[in-house]
């Protein structure tokens, strides 16, 4: 027997505009970074994961994502060569020696036609392309800075400088932020043109601006690749979360 889902709308299919792709984003992806908490020697972003560095498990999934029209890769400045060689269609540029220095200096060169600009470590190799298409969605929706985010699981405890508990923080409002951030070009350079100090990621620097940042939910596979842990923890990832073939 043949199943027919029957469909019925007064809507004309003619008046339902395709939806629009537009490839108007830039990513930045500060790979210049040491890892040192990951130990190793090699500069974090040039670790094998399933036998292909971090950078280039990264820059495969923002390929995929549809939006993205050119990937801008900070690299550790000894290795741009090689960097080059692993990602043939970006560009790449030093690194410098904070990673807020490694994306100005991969904000430089974005070209001022390009209107929505993402920053991406290197580091959440396995960040899947529908998180990317859906920071950069919020941005072209009017917000100043999206961060994806999570849920705290742990109990979290507020502690002097001799580990002695000084408190029990509430967790219920608290977030785990991760990347892909977003952003409108203009305002991140702003952003990175006024900072007076170092931040631990973009969306802070657009907030000590006087902006409200838009957080969307986060994805366990845009783990940050820190310590020996996490690349065990990849692994398994990548195995239960392979791309699709092409
Ligand atoms: N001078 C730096 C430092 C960091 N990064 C990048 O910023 C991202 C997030 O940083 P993190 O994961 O902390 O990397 P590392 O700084 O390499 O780690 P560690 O602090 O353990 O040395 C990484 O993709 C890293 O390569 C960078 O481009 N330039
Ligand atoms: C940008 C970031 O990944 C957001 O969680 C994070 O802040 C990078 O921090 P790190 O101290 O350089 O690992």
């Amino acid at each position: 027997m043949t199943r027919t889902t029957a469909v019925s709308s007064d809507i004309d299919s003619r008046d339902v505009p395709a939806p629009v792709r537009r490839k108007d984003v830039a990513v930045l992806v500060p790979a210049a970074g040491m890892g040192l908490r990951l130990g190793g020697g090699t500069p974090k972003a040039l670790r094998e994961l399933a036998g292909e560095p971090l950078l280039v498990h990264a820059c495969r999934r923002l390929a995929l994502a549809p939006s993205v029209a050119m990937i801008v890769i900070a690299a550790p400045p000894g290795d741009v060569d090689a960097v080059r060689a692993l990602v043939p269609g970006a560009v790449v540029v030093p690194g410098g020696a904070t990673r807020q220095q490694s994306v100005a200096a991969a904000l430089a060169v974005v070209p001022e036609s390009i209107e929505v600009v993402l920053v991406h470590d290197a580091a959440r190799a396995l960040t899947p392309p529908e998180l990317v298409e859906a920071v950069a969605a919020a941005v072209r929706s009017g917000a100043a800075a999206v961060v994806p985010a999570l849920p705290v699981v742990d109990t979290i405890k507020r502690v002097d400088a001799g580990e002695h508990v000084l408190e029990t923080v509430d967790r219920a409002p608290l977030r785990v932020i991760q990347t892909p951030q977003g952003f409108p070009r203009d305002t991140l350079v702003r952003a990175h043109a006024e900072a007076v100090d170092e931040h631990t990621d973009d969306a802070g620097m657009v907030e000590r601006l006087g902006h409200k940042v838009h957080c969307v939910p986060g994805s366990d596979l845009a783990l940050k690749i820190t310590r020996p842990l996490d690349l065990l923890i990849a692994e398994s990832l990548l195995a239960a979360h392979p791309l699709p073939e092409s």
